[in-house]
């Protein structure tokens, strides 16, 4: 077995007594999965509208939140040696919030070049939160290690701001326990980021239900606003348009990745090169349907992503061979595969068989549940 030597070492560090007391707050993010997916033809500003039914998984991520209100956000020591003139613009990463995306009053403007620790970023529209994020790794098989300033939770915290005209200097200090593996279709990174505007809401004393956290939301990315309601729901526009939502499954569920992960970009451009349409009678059959029992498991994005990594057919005809495995699907533009498993028990043999191939995998559940804050 792999020993996370760092990760033990981080985990050996970590004072759980920094997120007690006032300020902090648990937040959990569930994963999602993509009962039905059709994407649309490639539109002229070179995105794709998008009908789905996502249903969030009992599988979840936690966050600990801490806000503190903080006379500087920077020390000393930390300042820009040349006052900022030097500008570093921070890249947008394939999931957090695209340059695209953003209506013009919450463009981010360059960052200078701070002097500070990767785990740490400065954001707000006065430059005024200083994020530290803290990445656990909680058996995902490929641990999320990415500069702070690229976490959507960073970019989360930093459009909240932007959208709320928040300028008061604060700390925000996130541990952040990844259960969901990354690039793997279960939008994770979108779930961390809704659970990460409630944390905030409640620190700032904003209303979970005020209509800007959704603006914020469909600011940072098609699923963020998903996990603000979570349980299943019909979703269209490109995603982040909530329809209706739905009574959610009890079924259990096998959830498996082969040690790959998928771009989302990459999926959608293979899309491009092969487009698949939908029945339109199979889409209005969608949007009828009353509830998601008998929802067809549809994914039009997966004989892209199969196209790219051969892995994933691997996956899906492995998952329709376990046995007590009813139906099968692509996560989203994947790396995850899914199956309905009869029962429990059938999920958990699944998963320990996927394990001992070498997969990350996880028997879990549908679910109810959104991204919320955890009693304390
Ligand atoms: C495929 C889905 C299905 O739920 O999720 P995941 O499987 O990633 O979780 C979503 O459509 C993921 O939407 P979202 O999470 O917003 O995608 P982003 O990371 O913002 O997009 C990455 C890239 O994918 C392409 N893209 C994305 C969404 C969309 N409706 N049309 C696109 O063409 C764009 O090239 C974009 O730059
Ligand atoms: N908190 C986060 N958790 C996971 N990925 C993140 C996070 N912040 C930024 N990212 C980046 O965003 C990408 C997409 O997020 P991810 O959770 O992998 O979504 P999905 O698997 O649904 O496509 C990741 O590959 C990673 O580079």
């Amino acid at each position: 077995m792999r020993v996370d030597m760092i990760g033990a070492a981080r985990d050996a560090q970590w004072n759980a007594l920094t997120f007690l007391g006032p300020g902090s707050v648990r937040v959990m993010a569930p994963a999602k999965v993509n009962l039905f997916l059709a994407v649309g033809d490639r539109r002229a500003d070179g995105r794709h509208d998008v009908t789905t039914v996502m249903h969030a998984l009992a599988l979840h991520d936690v966050l600990h939140v801490q806000v503190r209100a903080v006379d500087e956000v920077l020390a000393p020591d930390e300042l820009p040696e040349d006052g900022g003139a030097q500008a570093a613009a921070p890249a947008a990463p394939d999931g957090a919030a695209g340059a695209n995306r953003l209506p013009t009053e919450h463009v981010i403007v360059p960052e200078p070049a701070y002097r500070l620790p990767a785990h740490i970023a400065i954001g707000g529209p006065a430059r005024n939160l200083r994020v530290s994020i803290d990445v656990a790794d909680k058996g995902t098989g490929d641990a999320l290690s990415i500069p702070a300033r690229d976490n959507i939770v960073f970019k989360a915290a930093d459009v909240l701001a932007r959208v709320l005209g928040f300028e008061e200097r604060c700390a925000i200090d996130v541990r952040l326990e990844k259960s969901i593996p990354h690039q793997a279709g279960l939008g994770g990174g979108s779930s961390d980021a809704a659970a990460l505007l409630l944390a905030l809401a409640k620190a700032w004393s904003w209303p979970a239900d005020d209509p800007r956290l959704e603006i914020a939301a469909t600011v940072l990315g098609a699923d963020v606003a998903f996990f603000l309601h979570g349980g299943c729901a019909l979703l269209d526009g490109e995603g982040e348009h909530l329809v209706r939502t739905m009574p959610p499954l009890h079924q259990s569920v096998v959830v498996v990745k082969p040690p790959v992960g998928v771009p989302t970009g990459a999926a959608y451009a293979a899309f491009d090169e092969a487009p698949v349409p939908v029945d339109p009678a199979l889409l209005r059959a969608v949007e009828d349907a009353p509830d998601a029992a008998a929802m067809p498991l549809v994914n039009n994005l997966a004989p892209a992503a199969e196209a790219l990594v051969p892995e994933l057919a691997e996956a899906r005809a492995w998952a329709l061979a376990q046995p007590g495995a009813r139906d099968v699907l692509l996560c989203g533009s994947g790396a995850a595969t899914f199956a309905v498993m009869d029962g429990f028990d059938a999920a958990v043999r699944a998963a320990a068989e996927a394990q001992r191939r070498g997969w990350w995998a996880r028997a879990t559940t549908f679910s109810g549940v959104r991204a919320a804050l955890l009693p304390s």
